[in-house]
């Protein structure tokens, strides 16, 4: 079964191009400074104007405060938080008025269970890797978890498979998972925050959409 898949941590306008031109359904842009991929918002709503239709701009952050959603949501059409208590995302959701997706770090079936506190805060469940204690960032790591972790599981929400994967994983991942969204960011780079057309490209091909 094909998945679509999302593209995170883009910067320039030609990483973006190849994107869409592999049919990714969502794009996303991280504002947090510590970040590789951090990207202005000014930047970012530049990039995002040029987006067709059919793919969504999705904005990443980490407990945000007010003002950088303020600046960022008029060009997102949805919200991706990372270390982000239930009851704050359903309040940035009342805000913002976006699909909100809830990051859910992942190392043990008890973390794939805990996704279930966003029920009614969230839209979307993202499970990722579980940084290890004291991680600069929360995602675009490029760790995995166990895939089986999310065997039989009953999800909460709408959900996406995200954490290392690449170009020759996916493929397994989905038919691991049965995951209908898959997210990458470090298995399209050649080094942190540079992505990489080529790598693009094959990794939306092996989702088997293009
Ligand atoms: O990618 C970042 O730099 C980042 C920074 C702060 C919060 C979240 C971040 N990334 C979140 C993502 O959605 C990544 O795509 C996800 O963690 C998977 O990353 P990777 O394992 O590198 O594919």
């Amino acid at each position: 079964m094909p998945a679509t898949a999302k593209i995170c941590g883009l910067t320039t306008a030609a990483t973006l191009d190849a994107a869409v031109r592999g049919g990714a359904s969502h794009v996303g842009f991280v504002f947090f400074a510590p970040s590789p991929r951090d990207i202005a918002p000014d930047l970012a709503a530049a990039l995002a104007r040029t987006l067709p239709d059919a793919v969504a701009a999705v904005g990443v952050f980490v407990d945000p405060d007010d003002d950088l959603l303020a600046r960022t949501a008029p060009f997102l059409r949805a919200v991706q938080l990372h270390k982000t208590a239930p009851a704050r995302a359903a309040a940035i959701r009342d805000r913002v008025r976006r699909e909100v997706w809830a990051a859910v770090p992942v190392r043990t079936r008890a973390d794939v269970d805990g996704a279930g506190a966003f029920r009614g805060a969230a839209d979307r469940i993202l499970y990722d890797a579980k940084p290890p204690e004291g991680a600069a960032l929360p995602g675009g790591l490029g760790l995995r978890f166990d895939w089986h972790l999310l065997d039989g599981v009953r999800h909460p929400l709408p959900w996406a498979l995200s954490g290392g994967l690449d170009p020759d994983n996916v493929a397994d991942a989905i038919g691991v998972t049965g995951a209908r969204l898959v997210d990458v960011s470090s298995g399209v780079e050649t080094a942190p925050g540079v992505k990489d057309v080529d790598k693009i490209g094959r990794f939306l091909q092996a989702t088997g959409r293009s």
